[in-house]
């Protein structure tokens, strides 16, 4: 099965209501799509988000990293080498992770049709359904709360609830919606970078004193400050998650070594796809660190790969895979089924995604 196209696309979809977040606000999905052409017929797709404040990838960095490096690099490869593929892959520009992701999950999703096996039990095959959290975007202390009841009124136990624009009212904001919620609901929190490590210090401290009971805090202080968050790790009791301080398999062993961090937080457009993301989540295992499988603003294509990884491996054991649900509607046929929390994965070939609605081809 050798690649003889790489197409790309873009997607648009609606979200359901504004995201937002210490970095940025989002009305809409606005994604790149890979597809993998084979001489076989069998074909492979990847989503691209350009989530330029966190990976610094925009869309034309994107489509320039695959049209000029990526594309050269692959074109005629045989996807049953897939170890060369992915060394091709990461040798082929520096950085552009989110370039790589895409094209890395389309490489999987051709590796699975190969052997005619879903993903996920190539990978490991640990579960066959997993339940994620819904994040809350961050507002004013009455609309989060609001907007956490409606959560649970979905059928949500776990919110991700976003903070870090302003420490004072992040501590007003916990009270509210642990206050509307009640304690049979877990909370996490995403500063995303939001706080210095004095501010996160302070102000986790304060929601502990409160009672708030924070299952645990993402991301508090920037994600190059290694030696803030490991402040923040080892003066206060709420278990802290490295997000935007975990891109690479090395980022993943200086945060393990220093003991920066209770957990990580996987993202294929942080690792550069699967084969990243597998090496992390072995890193992990060695050093006891259990792992979050996240995701950025992206709709199924992409999320559904993710699904697949967080299937396979048990030390990942905290699930934020809620692009999909955050989305207005699904331009995807196949892949795994998203009734909300729940995630069901299915068992045809590679990611099982038959088709995607609304490519504008570039
Ligand atoms: C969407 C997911 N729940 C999430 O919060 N992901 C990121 C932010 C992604 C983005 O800005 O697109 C995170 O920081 O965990
Ligand atoms: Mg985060």
């Amino acid at each position: 099965m050798k690649i003889i196209d790489i197409k790309l696309g873009h997607i648009s979809v609606p979200l359901r209501t504004p995201f937002k977040t210490a970095l940025r606000t989002v009305n809409s999905v606005e994604d790149i799509i890979v597809r993998i052409e084979t001489d076989t017929g069998n074909v492979g797709y990847g989503e691209i988000p350009p989530t330029g404040v966190i990976t610094g990838d925009t869309t034309g960095a994107i489509i320039g990293a695959i049209e000029s490096h990526i594309k050269k690099a692959l074109i005629g490869m045989d996807i049953e080498n897939i170890e060369e593929i992915m060394d091709k892959l990461d040798k082929s520009i520096v950085g552009n992770t989110s370039a790589k992701a895409g094209v890395d999950i389309a490489i999987y999703d051709l590796y699975g049709q190969l052997y005619n096996a879903p993903v996920y039990k190539i990978l490991g095959g640990y579960r066959k359904e997993i339940i994620t959290d819904i994040t809350i975007s961050v507002n004013e202390p009455e609309e989060m709360a609001r907007d956490s009841i409606d959560a649970i009124n979905r059928g949500y136990r776990t919110l991700k609830i976003k903070v870090g624009n302003d420490a004072k009212k992040d501590i007003e904001r916990m009270k509210a919606i642990r206050e509307a919620v009640g304690y049979d609901v877990d909370l996490r929190i995403d500063a995303n970078q939001g706080w210095n490590y004095k501010e996160a210090i302070y102000t986790l401290r304060k929601m502990e004193d409160a009672g708030l009971n924070i299952e645990l805090v993402e991301q508090p202080v920037p994600g190059h400050d290694f030696e803030g968050l490991k402040m923040v790790t080892d003066n206060v009791s709420i278990p802290v998650m490295a997000d935007e301080s975990v891109f690479s398999p090395k980022d993943a062993i200086k945060i393990m070594e220093m003991r920066a961090a209770d957990y990580i937080n996987i993202k294929l457009m942080k690792t550069g796809g699967i084969h990243n993301a597998l090496k992390i989540c072995n890193i992990a295992e060695v050093y006891g660190v259990e792992c979050m499988i996240g995701c950025m603003l992206e709709a199924k294509v992409s999320v559904n790969a993710a699904v697949h990884l967080a299937a396979a491996k048990k030390i990942i054991t905290k699930i934020d895979l809620d692009g999909p649900v955050l989305c207005s509607e699904d331009p995807v046929d196949g892949g795994s089924v998203f009734n909300e929390s729940k995630i069901i994965l299915n068992d045809a070939p590679g990611f099982g995604i038959k088709d995607i609605q609304g490519i504008k081809y570039i």
